[in-house]
């Protein structure tokens, strides 16, 4: 809603600019022409706002002195912008050096008194303007410099930042389409601001004579004369102050309208998001056991072959030597408790370690590339190759744009198609994942979405590169328990048609059992137990993976409590050097205080367990 303050601040602005600019219109004196017969007079029907101590027509030089100080601002506040707003989003997004040496940079400007550097610039270059509002552009950008680098930094750790990035978008791409369009009313803001404080110096360096040289008009010389004349002609002082007050006063409202309607705007998305996915316990689990689907591809070629992958954040070491495969067209679940390392692995595979983490060590290699090894190969494939769905769809997706634009955005850099053709694919994605009106829908703003709408949406989004590998991080966690099933039977539908692998991260053997060909278990960091999920639930051969299976609430029998592992996950930091699960473990003994390694105890089982022969051989028998 437009405030009426905001937009008499801006009418007033604009009546301003207007009004400077067409000076010689709206004037038949000018600014220098003197009328000695008339001095110091108020207003009359010849000179509208009084004339000067020399005769001459204040409106006149009011309007051209206006044009120096339009003049003034513009060239301060090109450089303040062109600066700030180039610095800002570098620092932030970019980080390392390039954010220690502007922020020391902007530091040192912050610590130099402004107005003495100016009046310095001043001295060297007399009465030169344009020296002087350059250097206060310089002098006056690490405000912003700060702000925005602190607003881009919160911002390049939103989800749907690394879905763009995930989904191939190039630096430039995502700085220009999801992050200076959320930073816009910030600039907005603060250019304002800035704009009132060059007005106010401007006019202060016009009183003292510093800036244009008498006779030419400004509006700091007028008020400077009128203050000569205060005795015999106090009105000149309504022409000269009033409209510097006002500019001044209109800039600074003119920000605060802008901040006032941005943190409304924001609030009310945020406020009335629909809310379909409240975070609720799941009841809707299938029970154990019953896998749907089970062939398994063993013997396939792998598409992605993750090879003693381990992942530091902080300097600490949160995943360590995980492998798996996936072939083409497989469904891999990996299972285990919170913490254990799931998603920095899933994430680690596309590049987007987080927390500032790194891959230590290891090789993803996905057709044959390893991704660790090629940056560059890693960004080609993201989004085309291996596409991302996490588990909060709703800020995966840019606030700023409708659904139709993001999806077609993706469209067309993946299919460099023309507009009507990305139109139509954009249709045919939302109907793939389901969405009964495509056309309403893609004219909507993610707030304007349900949860479970809001998942599809993420899902076209990934399918938009005709992914060959999705990575599932908790899909259905946010949802509600109806909407959860929708979806999984969603990605079992999309992965029989498209033919594409599917990784799913998840807490819940329902939907390994659901949707999976094979599960690895990870625990504190490690694999410690990988098989195709038949095998695995008829026959588990590690003591976690056989405690998570009795855990499952699908198998709770009435009247019965449900068992549960005694401990907890240990931190990263609390690692033991042997098992890392002895101390939660049942058939823990003296060989597990030496580290376990992983070992294939029968064909294409993986355990990391002392005990998985006995395991094998107790569950045969
Ligand atoms: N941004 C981060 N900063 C620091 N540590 C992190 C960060 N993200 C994850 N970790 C640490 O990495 C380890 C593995 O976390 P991860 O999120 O992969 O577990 P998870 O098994 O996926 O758990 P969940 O099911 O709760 O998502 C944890 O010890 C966690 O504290």
């Amino acid at each position: 809603m437009v405030r009426p303050a905001g937009a008499l601040s801006l009418g007033w602005l604009v009546l301003l600019t207007v009004a400077t600019l067409a000076a010689p219109l709206l004037t038949t004196h000018g600014p220098l022409d003197q009328d000695l017969g008339h001095v110091l007079s108020g207003p009359t029907a010849d000179h509208l706002l009084g004339t000067d101590n020399l005769g001459r027509d204040l409106l006149s030089r009011l309007l051209f002195g206006g044009r120096s100080t339009l003049l003034a601002v513009g060239e301060a506040l090109a450089v303040f912008l062109a600066l700030g707003v180039t610095l800002g989003l570098a620092s932030g997004f970019l980080g390392g050096w390039v954010d220690w040496l502007t922020v020391r940079t902007a530091d040192l400007l912050f610590a130099l008194p402004g107005i003495i550097i100016v009046l310095v610039v001043l001295s060297v270059f007399p009465g030169n303007l344009h020296a002087a509002m350059i250097t206060f552009g310089v002098l006056g950008s690490p405000g912003i410099i700060r702000i925005l680098r602190s607003q881009t930094l919160g911002i390049r750790e939103e989800l749907y930042v690394a879905a763009a990035k995930v989904a191939g978008l190039t630096r430039q791409q995502i700085l220009r389409r999801h992050i200076l369009p959320r930073l816009i009313s910030t600039v907005i803001v603060q250019a304002a601001l800035f704009a009132a404080i060059v007005v106010t110096i401007q006019a202060g360096l016009g009183f003292l004579g510093l800036g244009a040289q008498p006779p030419d008009p400004t509006w700091g010389g007028l008020v400077a004369d009128a203050s000569q004349a205060l005795d015999r002609a106090p009105w000149m002082l309504v022409p000269s102050g009033i409209p510097l007050v006002l500019t001044v006063l209109a800039l600074g409202s003119l920000g605060d309208a802008v901040r006032d309607a941005a943190t409304e705007g924001w609030s009310v998305s945020r406020m009335t998001a629909p809310t379909d996915a409240p975070r609720t316990v799941r009841d809707d689990r299938r029970p154990a056991g019953t896998v749907t689907t089970n062939s398994t591809r063993s013997g396939t070629s792998a598409l992605l072959s993750v090879r003693n992958l381990s992942i530091d954040i902080g300097g600490v070491p949160v995943v360590q030597e995980v492998s798996f495969d996936i072939a083409p067209g497989e469904t891999v679940g990996v299972v285990g408790e919170s913490g254990c390392g799931k998603s920095v692995t899933s994430l680690g595979i596309l590049g987007l370690v987080p927390g500032g983490g790194r891959v230590a060590q290891g090789q993803v290699l996905f057709d044959g590339t390893d991704l660790v090894a090629s940056p560059a190969a890693r960004t080609q494939v993201r989004g085309t190759g291996i596409a991302y769905v996490s588990q909060e769809p709703m800020v995966a997706l840019d606030p700023m744009f409708t659904v139709g634009r993001q999806l077609g955005e993706a469209v067309r850099r993946h299919e460099r198609c023309d507009r009507r053709e990305a139109r139509s694919r954009v249709t045919e994605l939302l109907d793939m994942v389901n969405i009964p009106d495509p056309a309403a829908v893609a004219g909507r703003h993610p707030h304007q979405l349900s949860g479970g709408m809001a998942q599809r949406v993420a899902i076209a989004l990934a399918l938009a590169g005709r992914p060959k590998l999705l990575i599932a991080d908790e899909p259905t966690t946010a949802l509600d328990v109806t909407v959860q099933a929708e979806i999984l039977t969603l990605l079992r539908n999309l992965q029989a048609d498209t033919g594409m692998a599917v990784l799913i991260v998840t807490h819940d053997w329902g939907v390994v059992a659901d949707l999976c060909h094979r599960a690895v278990v990870m625990y504190a960091g490690q694999v410690v137990e990988a098989a195709d999920v038949e095998e695995m639930f008829a026959r588990p051969l590690h003591p976690y993976t056989a405690g998570l299976l009795a855990a499952n609430p699908h198998r709770a029998r009435e009247g019965e409590p449900l068992p549960t592992i005694p401990g907890t996950v240990p931190a990263p930091r609390d690692w033991p050097s042997g098992c890392r699960f002895a101390a939660r473990c049942e058939l823990a003994d003296d060989r597990c205080a030496e580290p376990v390694t992983l070992t294939e105890p029968a064909p294409d089982r993986l355990s990391r367990c002392v005990r998985s022969q006995q395991l094998l051989a107790e569950g045969t028998s």
